[in-house]
């Protein structure tokens, strides 16, 4: 008998049962809740845990295994001597907005996002885009009677104006969205309030590190900067080698504005990072030919900046190649990221790739590409994946005067002519005392044609040079001569770039519960959640059929074997009916259920029932096991177990 097919498409998408679900299984519920609870702060329960537990280990295996990645785990609290250098004191922030009546705050592009969405998508709470807020929240919103979504028709050519604003939002600054909020009288949906100005608001959590209370520490908002910190060991680790990886899974901290979207956005959630040293000049991968036929979804930044959302159907291959995407190992982890996810159990036709609008990408960026998994709120942002270019590098090493470089030996050494200063270091200290050290470090950070020139104008008699803070010199040739002379390298120094991958853990597991959930056909109430054994809490549920004690020396031998052969299942004889039984481990996502029944003891036989089609097979106890474990370890699939299983027909039929 061939395997059977299901429908899981034949009730919509209920995001009120599904976070029923969720809640009711404890996969994760609001942090502190017996206090009130505290917006964008969540408890893990145990299937939540295991859930984020197994994509973490899967994670682990497709990246840091695969790839040889050096592994760190650094600290989460940082001094701010750090975030100053790599600029997250000063732009590590979001625009937000002020209810002018009643002081709430809103996130500035969030509001215009909500506002504007709503007559083009119809009724918000259809659309399950109203937020989840947590239960002090949801009391706060009842108390002050919160302004019912009314959907307005509007013309065509409004329409259009909305949609193209919607495509660039991400690249608005503070200004255009205060703009946007005047000019499309855009409220705070909960009041129907006028909104203020936009203004800057920074999201790390400030602390203070140690007694005195003089030591500014911050929550590191992201895992990186203890990776780039550590790059001369990590280096050295590496025998001086380039390319290579470092990752970190941990932590991370984010004052969020207005955390109303559950999972989605929260201010304290698991991180997973990579950064990805090359060298500046070859950015080729070695296995890129691996990825280049895989298939992607891409968005690039042109059709977003003419007001569209259309995306191309394309091969990472043919995206580098045309220069779409900028280079082979961007490329190279682009397609990897699209793997894993879908690996996990992400849908790929919800999943595309979209890039950075040049206002979009910091400053110094070279090309960035989000990985968005669409969802009851719309297209959310799992995974960025950026070419850092040499910034992070360079600020710290510039910051701190250790060399955060690579030296490279040459095969022969390259014979050059250079320009180079050659001081009069007593004059100098003679002639500018204090500045000697100023002056020295701007002619020395000339490049080779500001020297000739600068050689010319000593050849005059006296030069002119400015500091980086403006001031300026005037230099003789009794202090300074610029000579050319013969220089032979044998190493070359440079910066590496940095491509960098970084994962979300929340917004990709919650993404996957919401495409894992589904109802069975005959019933809205029976919802399933179709995680697969890669990353399923628990792999087989053990269901004995009676409570009596002649099962239990089999039960124990099932559960020790599965346990021998690494597969977590657990046992189930609580004193309910087995289609219950079965029902609630549905709902917590588990593959596969044995069930241990009289014949079991008789004839040591056992049934294996599929979640998804509720198929049910039956054999040797020994051959079920191996079955199982073949499932769950990806050697096989449930149609060639069905080859090897015969179907089960008994009359304690399990539905
Ligand atoms: N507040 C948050 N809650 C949950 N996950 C988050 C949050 N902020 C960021 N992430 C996750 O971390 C990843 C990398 O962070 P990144 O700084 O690129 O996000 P971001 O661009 O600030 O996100 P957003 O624009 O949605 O605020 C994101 O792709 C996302 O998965």
């Amino acid at each position: 008998m061939a395997a059977t097919t299901v429908n899981k498409t034949a009730h919509a998408f209920d995001k009120g049962r599904h976070e029923a679900l969720l809640n009711r299984r404890f996969f994760y519920a609001p942090a502190f809740e017996i206090y009130g609870g505290v917006a964008g702060l969540y408890d893990y329960g145990p299937p939540g845990s295991s859930l984020q537990a197994n994509i973490i280990s899967e994670w682990r295996k497709h990246f840091i295994v695969e790839e040889n990645m050096l592994e760190l785990d650094t600290t989460i609290m940082t001094p701010s001597s750090v975030f100053e250098t790599s600029g997250h004191v000063a732009r590590f922030a979001d625009w937000m907005v002020k209810d002018v009546k009643t002081g709430d705050v809103l996130r500035a592009d969030h509001l215009v996002k909500n506002v504007l969405e709503a007559p083009l998508a119809g009724d918000k709470e259809a659309r399950g885009l109203a937020a989840i807020p947590s239960p002090a929240e949801e009391k706060k919103k009842k108390k002050k009677g919160a302004a019912k979504a009314t959907v307005v028709q509007l013309p065509d050519e409004v329409m259009k104006e909305y949609e193209i604003v919607l495509a660039q939002l991400d690249n608005y600054s503070g200004e255009d969205l205060g703009d946007l909020c005047k000019k499309h009288d855009i409220r705070n949906p909960d009041t129907d309030n006028e909104v203020g100005e936009p203004q800057l608001f920074n999201l790390m959590f400030a602390s203070s590190i140690g007694p005195t209370g003089q030591h500014t520490g911050y929550l590191r908002p992201e895992t990186a900067q203890g990776h780039f910190l550590n790059f001369s060991r990590l280096l050295e680790f590496n025998n001086g080698r380039i390319p290579f990886a470092s990752a970190q899974i941990g932590r991370s901290f984010r004052n969020e504005i207005s955390p109303r979207a559950g999972l989605l956005r929260v201010r304290e959630f698991n991180m997973a990072e990579i950064e990805h040293y090359v060298d500046p000049e070859d950015k080729k991968h070695e296995r890129f030919n691996e990825m280049r036929d895989v298939k992607l979804v891409l968005l690039d930044r042109h059709v977003q900046e003419a007001g569209q959302t259309t995306t191309m159907n394309i091969t990472v291959g043919e995206a580098v190649d045309k220069g779409i995407i900028a280079n082979e190992t961007l490329g190279y982890f682009v397609a990897r990221i699209y793997q894993f996810l879908v690996k996990i159990g992400i849908n790929p036709e919800r999943l595309r790739f979209r890039q950075h609008m040049s206002n979009e990408m910091a400053h110094y960026a070279t090309d960035c590409w989000d990985a968005e998994i669409q969802n009851s709120t719309g297209w959310t942002e799992c995974v960025g994946c950026a070419d850092r270019a040499a910034y992070d590098l360079s600020v710290h090493s510039n910051k701190t005067g250790h060399a955060l470089v690579v030296r490279q030996a040459f095969k022969e050494p390259i014979v050059t002519e250079k320009e180079v200063p050659e001081w009069n270091k007593k004059n100098l200290g003679k002639t500018y005392k204090q500045d000697a050290g100023v002056i020295q470090k701007t002619v020395e950070a000339l490049d080779q044609h500001q020297l000739t020139n600068l050689k010319g104008q000593l050849a005059q008699g006296k030069a002119v040079i400015t500091s980086s803070d403006g001031k300026e010199f005037e230099l003789t040739p009794e202090v300074l001569t610029i000579e050319l002379k013969t220089i032979k390298q044998s190493i070359r120094e440079y910066t590496p770039n940095v491509i960098e991958p970084s994962f979300g853990l929340g917004r990709i597991l919650y993404t996957l519960l919401e495409h894992s959930f589904w109802s069975r056909e005959q019933d809205v109430e029976r919802g399933v959640l179709s995680l697969p054994p890669l990353v399923a809490p628990t792999k087989v549920l053990i269901v004995p059929l009676s409570a009596r004690e002649e099962f239990d020396p089999l039960v124990k031998e099932v559960y020790s074997k599965f346990r021998k052969a690494g597969i977590f299942s657990r046992v189930d004889d609580s004193n309910t009916s087995i289609g219950k039984r079965y029902a609630r481990n549905d709902e917590l996502g588990t593959p596969f259920g044995v069930t241990l029944d009289f014949a079991s003891v008789q004839n040591r036989t056992m049934t294996l029932r599929e979640r998804d089609t509720m198929d049910q097979r039956i054999g040797a106890i020994d051959e079920v096991i191996a079955v199982v474990t073949d499932l769950v370890n990806g050697n096989t699939n449930w149609e060639e177990a069905c080859q090897r299983l015969p179907a089960y027909d008994g009359v304690q039929a399990v539905e």
